[in-house]
């Protein structure tokens, strides 16, 4: 089994170097779900060697590797909350940090870009496709350990991923000192808890004050604010992308909202509307989660940086589909049609 194991990690990092097929891989509009499955975990490694951390950082090759297939590993085969969705996280860092020339024009330093793009690839680890209030509500063992201090799936993440860090022959952070391990590793924690997103909401607040006030580089709470901010737009980043992949978004969520309201149901509770199959109209969410949280979070990040204005354009695109397609789904829906087929 593990000479299998091996010869499969082997050939998952040789042949994307030789992937021709792959354009605009470091461009805003590119799809990273696009990218074939089994070539993922050896873009994720030229990702770590285009932004310099390789060498920067000293990591091991082999380090590396190891490290990437135990994260993928990590994940379930949820609709949503799965590999894919976590490559295409940490493919939005990568952008984010190559078009905006973050880690040059010393928005964050070198450490704060190793651990942005390490923080995304690792920040839904073992997510089981139901979220925290069910955590709760149906107090499990992730609740017992985690709900006093809320965020408990956040937090099972980032335990999960301290583990892997912590197997041997994947601490891709070996060869940092002390302080440089110790700062990595509260980076890691800050990022994965950011992803929040209802302790979003609380910083946002900040993040609009820190924006308007005019970004301070070296004041270490702006620094920690204008990271969190990254990872929520990491998080959300299908949003920025064409029509098919916000749609097909879509559908991988509400496949996975709502199992988990059919399991509250068998369970005797009943779900929120966004859970409830029977009550929630897709567009009218659609529309609402864009208009109170996608575009002001993208507007705040083209207001500090003028070159992420293409991406508010794309989701404001994005959003007058789902507009449009909220009276096609009323009518649709009359004669019992509430598949998401009919959106073109
Ligand atoms: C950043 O962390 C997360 C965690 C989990 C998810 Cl699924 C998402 C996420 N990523 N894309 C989406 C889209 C397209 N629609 C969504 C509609 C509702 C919600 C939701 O959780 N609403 C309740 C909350 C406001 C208290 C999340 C949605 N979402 C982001
Ligand atoms: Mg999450
Ligand atoms: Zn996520």
């Amino acid at each position: 089994h593990m000479k299998q194991v091996e010869t499969e990690s082997v050939q998952s990092f040789l042949n994307c170097r030789d992937d021709h097929s792959i354009k605009d891989f470091d461009k805003f509009h590119f799809s990273p779900r696009s990218v074939p499955y089994k070539h993922m975990p050896c873009y994720v490694l030229k990702m770590f060697g285009e932004l310099g951390f390789i060498n920067t950082w000293r990591i091991k090759t082999t380090t590396l590797a190891r490290f990437i297939l135990f994260v993928k590993k990590g994940y379930r085969d949820a609709p949503y909350h799965n590999w894919v969705h976590a490559f295409s996280v940490a493919h939005f860092a990568y952008l984010l940090m190559v078009n905006l020339n973050l880690i040059k024009n010393d928005y964050i330093t070198s450490l704060q870009g190793l651990a942005f793009l390490v923080s995304c690839l690792c920040h839904d680890i073992d997510h089981r496709g139901t979220n925290n209030s069910f955590q709760t509500k149906c107090g499990t063992v992730l609740a017992s350990l985690y709900s006093s201090e809320g965020s408990v799936m956040e937090r099972h993440h980032l335990a999960q991923s301290m583990c892997i860090l912590n197997t041997d022959g994947c601490n891709i952070f070996e060869s940092l000192s002390s302080e440089e391990y110790s700062e990595v590793l509260d980076l890691l924690r800050n990022n994965i808890l950011s992803t929040d997103l209802t302790s979003h909401f609380r910083m946002a607040e900040q993040q609009r004050e820190m924006i308007s006030a005019g970004f301070k580089k070296n004041d270490p709470t702006h620094r920690k604010l204008l990271l969190a901010m990254f990872m929520t737009c990491c998080d959300l980043s299908d949003q920025t992308k064409d029509w098919r992949v916000t749609k097909k978004t879509a559908e991988q969520i509400y496949d996975e909202f709502f199992s988990q309201g059919d399991l509250e149901k068998s369970m005797g509770t009943a779900p929120a509307e966004m859970m409830d199959r029977e009550r929630a109209s897709i567009p009218d969410l659609q529309v609402q989660f864009i208009t109170n949280l996608v575009l002001p979070l993208f507007k705040n990040l083209a207001d500090l940086f003028p070159a992420a204005q293409p991406l508010v354009d794309t989701i404001i695109n994005n959003k007058n589909v789902w507009k449009h397609a909220r009276h096609l789904f009323q009518e649709y829906s009359q004669n019992g049609t509430k598949s998401m087929e009919i959106l073109l």
